[in-house]
């Protein structure tokens, strides 16, 4: 297929009290980004990672629910300038300035990306994945965005199938209720970028559970 696979540890369901640590123990158990879903916190969040060596090499992947009150737009330059690495904005909230919102954000040498919830249709994605300064992956929810620990919905899975026919290269994400036992299905689907929390903050052993959500999808 030619796509790689990523995964990308939810700092949604890290010890927030100790950051710094949790952060460095994901890495070390073999994340490839650290996925943060915008909130207050998140801008000192980046600015903090920017300033160590090890998190420079990895991806920290930037996740911007501007369904929730937050404006995509509003944080594009201050994440950039902190250091992320990608920012993926929501398309329910961007039907008006996503062309700008593209432009902006890989004007602060970030990758673009564009989530989209459970109820809103694949359609919608397409014409940013087509366009001339297109976005670089696309966020299937797998649950209704808010918190950690939800169930995963696998009807989400026909969205992945249809991206992955249409786009064989393209980075596709998913994120929510991913863990051991719903990854095969993900992968089978064709996702290759795996967002996942409470399944690998809450084990025992992270670094098993990334490496095993790392083969399901090399597997595929
Ligand atoms: O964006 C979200 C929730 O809004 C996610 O990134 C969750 O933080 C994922 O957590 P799990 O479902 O994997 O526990
Ligand atoms: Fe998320």
């Amino acid at each position: 297929m030619g796509v790689m696979p990523n995964i990308a540890p939810s700092m949604l369901s890290s010890d927030f009290a100790n950051l710094s640590s949790e952060a460095h123990r994901i890495l070390d158990s073999g994340a490839d980004w650290l996925h943060m879903d915008i909130m207050a916190i998140c801008p000192q969040f980046n600015h903090w990672c920017s300033r160590h060596r090890k998190f420079e090499k990895a991806h920290i992947g930037i996740f911007g629910l501007s369904h929730d009150g937050y404006k995509s737009l509003d944080y594009v330059e201050a994440l950039g300038k902190a250091g992320a690495s990608g920012f993926t904005f929501h398309v329910e909230t961007s039907k008006d300035n996503w062309q700008e919102l593209i432009e902006s954000i890989k004007s602060q040498g970030m990758r673009p990306g564009v989530a989209l919830n459970p109820g809103t249709p694949i359609g919608e994605v397409y014409p940013l994945v087509e366009a001339e300064k297109p976005v670089e992956m696309v966020l299937v929810m797998t649950v209704e965005p808010g918190f950690g620990g939800q169930k995963f919905i696998p009807e989400m899975m026909d969205k992945v199938r249809i991206l992955r026919k249409r786009y064989p290269s393209l980075d596709i994400e998913v994120d929510g209720g991913l863990g051991p036992s719903t990854i095969d299905m993900a992968a089978s689907a064709g996702a290759n970028c795996i967002v996942a929390g409470s399944s690998v903050f809450g084990a025992s052993e992270p670094a098993e559970v990334i490496s095993l959500l790392r083969n399901s999808v090399q597997k595929a």
